[in-house]
């Protein structure tokens, strides 16, 4: 993997202003993705899906036919893993080398290979650095960061922390509501199923001291934002 942990000029960076870390964690289905991108819309911020460096290692490994049980396999495999994002929201891709995976990741044989990927330590490690690397060189003045372990490991400074959940079945039923084809009820078991993997790996069920809850079950999207925007604000960030 490249190692962004670095900056390459570290007098520029040193008269960089540091940028301001929004930071949201939460469960699958819980809105993370979709809120986070529209509060950085609206504050001028980048955004930064984390989830999507697992989903996008999960995919190359599975295309090398690498056993994502294999804990040192999996390892191995990021020896070649060339990954970018665009931390613009307006303008949302992935990459792996050449290969645009933006949708690709999103495929239920990638989702279900990717917390076995998540959970070997020596991954999560240079895959954090990379995301600390990526906030600090993306230009802009802040940069909302959603994912699982942002509030609590790659971030747990960051002046605003928030865990954003809702009620399994209702998470479920947003999820399933993406997915055409697919039964609800098989859905919502993969929902639990990954839920329970990254659980053991990262504790995103219980707020962290000092990280505020939005719980997003009796909200629409707009109420959630809404409420979200309200906690930056008075985290003093603008
Ligand atoms: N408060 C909400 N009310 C209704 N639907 C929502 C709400 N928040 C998000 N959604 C929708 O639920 C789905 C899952 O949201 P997403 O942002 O992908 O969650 P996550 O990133 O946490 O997995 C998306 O289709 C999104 O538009
Ligand atoms: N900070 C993060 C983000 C995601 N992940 C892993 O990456 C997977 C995909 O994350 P995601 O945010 O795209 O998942 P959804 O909740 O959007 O379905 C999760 O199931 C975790 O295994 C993680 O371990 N740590």
């Amino acid at each position: 993997m490249t190692d962004l942990s670095t900056p390459a000029d570290a007098t520029a960076a040193a008269q960089t202003p540091p940028v301001t870390v929004v930071a949201i964690d939460g469960p699958a289905g819980s809105g993370k993705s979709s809120v986070s991108k529209e509060a950085a819309r609206r504050l001028g911020f980048g955004y930064l899906d984390t989830g999507a460096a697992y989903r996008a290692l999960a995919w190359h490994a599975v295309e090398r036919g690498v056993d994502t049980s294999d804990s040192a396999a999996v390892l191995d495999a990021t020896g070649d893993f060339d990954y970018a994002i665009s931390l613009d929201p307006d303008h949302y891709w992935v990459r792996v080398g050449e290969a645009d995976v933006t949708e690709a990741i999103r495929e239920i044989r990638v989702t279900e290979a990717v917390s076995g990927v998540a959970r070997v330590p020596a991954v999560r490690q240079s895959i954090n650095a990379m995301f600390r690397a990526m906030v600090a060189g993306s230009g802009r003045p802040g940069v909302v960061v959603e994912g699982r372990d942002i509030t609590t490991v790659v971030a747990p400074d960051a002046p605003v922390r928030i865990l954003l959940t809702a009620a399994p079945e209702v998470r479920a039923a947003r999820r399933s509501a993406e997915i055409s084809g697919h039964d609800a009820t098989a859905v919502a078991d993969a929902l639990r199923r990954r839920d329970t993997a990254d659980s053991k790996v990262v504790d995103f069920l219980t707020a962290a001291e000092g990280v505020t809850v939005v719980d997003s079950t009796e909200l629409d999207f707009e109420q959630t934002v809404d409420a979200v925007l309200g906690v930056i604000a008075e985290g003093g960030v603008r």
